[in-house]
């Protein structure tokens, strides 16, 4: 018998609305770590509120979700927001552009651990031979790949992608989820992707949850039938 990673995430009875809007009712989960966790469903049925919850950014109707302990610390969560495309004239060289996480980022030296921490993010990333292109001339998957540099720069635990691929070609979708799929893998980071991309879905993950008008549904992406 397989050994269960331990839990990061935990719901139990987990209740949530808006006033008469009921988003979610009596949701029992748990994330593991290592996870490649999928949150699924139409627009509004409440995947940013889940992650608000568990980010402390709201409070549950009823129920609990709780965090491992190495997750109190927000320096241990990334979060990587849908692409933002930047400005052609946007200046930094995407290596300052990842630097820019470090508290002291202003000061015009980096020391060599802070050095050493972007040099990992960009290898991570597979963005070591671009470290000097300007971030502003850099293709879409370049440039959202820098997000992800700068999102695991303190090497967080768990990973939130926030439909990070929404209007990203073909090719630079897939450029982005490799590499998240290699910080799975390799750095054993646990990641909670929030798509409406059934292909990419099926692809990379494992475990989902998908809210549907109140309803929600658990289980792994490989039981999704190809949706
Ligand atoms: N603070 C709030 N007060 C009242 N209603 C809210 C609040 N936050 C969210 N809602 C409502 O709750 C519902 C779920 O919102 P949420 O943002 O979680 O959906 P979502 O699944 O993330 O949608 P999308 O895919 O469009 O980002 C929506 O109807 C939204 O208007």
């Amino acid at each position: 018998m397989s050994e269960l990673s331990a839990s990061l995430i935990s719901c139990s009875h987990l209740t949530m609305a808006f006033g008469n809007k009921q988003l979610f009712t009596d949701l029992n989960l748990v994330i593991r770590q290592g996870d490649f966790f999928c949150l699924l469903g139409a627009n509004g049925t409440g995947k940013t509120t889940f992650i608000k919850l568990l980010l402390g950014k709201e409070i549950p109707t009823n129920g609990k979700i709780e965090l491992a302990t190495e997750l109190h610390n927000a320096s241990n969560i990334g979060y990587v927001p849908q692409f933002r495309n930047i400005d052609a004239n946007y200046p930094l060289s995407i290596e300052n552009f990842v630097a820019l996480k470090l508290s002291n980022s202003l000061k015009p030296w980096l020391s060599k651990k802070e050095k050493g921490l972007v040099t990992q993010a960009l290898q991570l990333t597979g963005l070591t031979a671009k470290r000097q292109q300007i971030l502003g001339k850099a293709s879409g998957g370049e440039k959202q790949r820098a997000y992800l540099a700068q999102a695991i720069l303190n090497q967080p635990e768990l990973l939130i992608l926030d439909e990070p691929t929404a209007s990203l070609d073909k090719t630079a979708k897939y450029e982005v989820l490799e590499t998240v799929k290699q910080l799975n893998e390799t750095a054993g980071t646990t990641i909670i992707f929030i798509s409406h991309d059934w292909d990419l879905v099926n692809k990379y993950g494992k475990h989902y949850l998908e809210f549907d008008s109140g309803q929600y549904t658990t289980g792994a992406t490989a039981d999704l039938g190809g949706k």
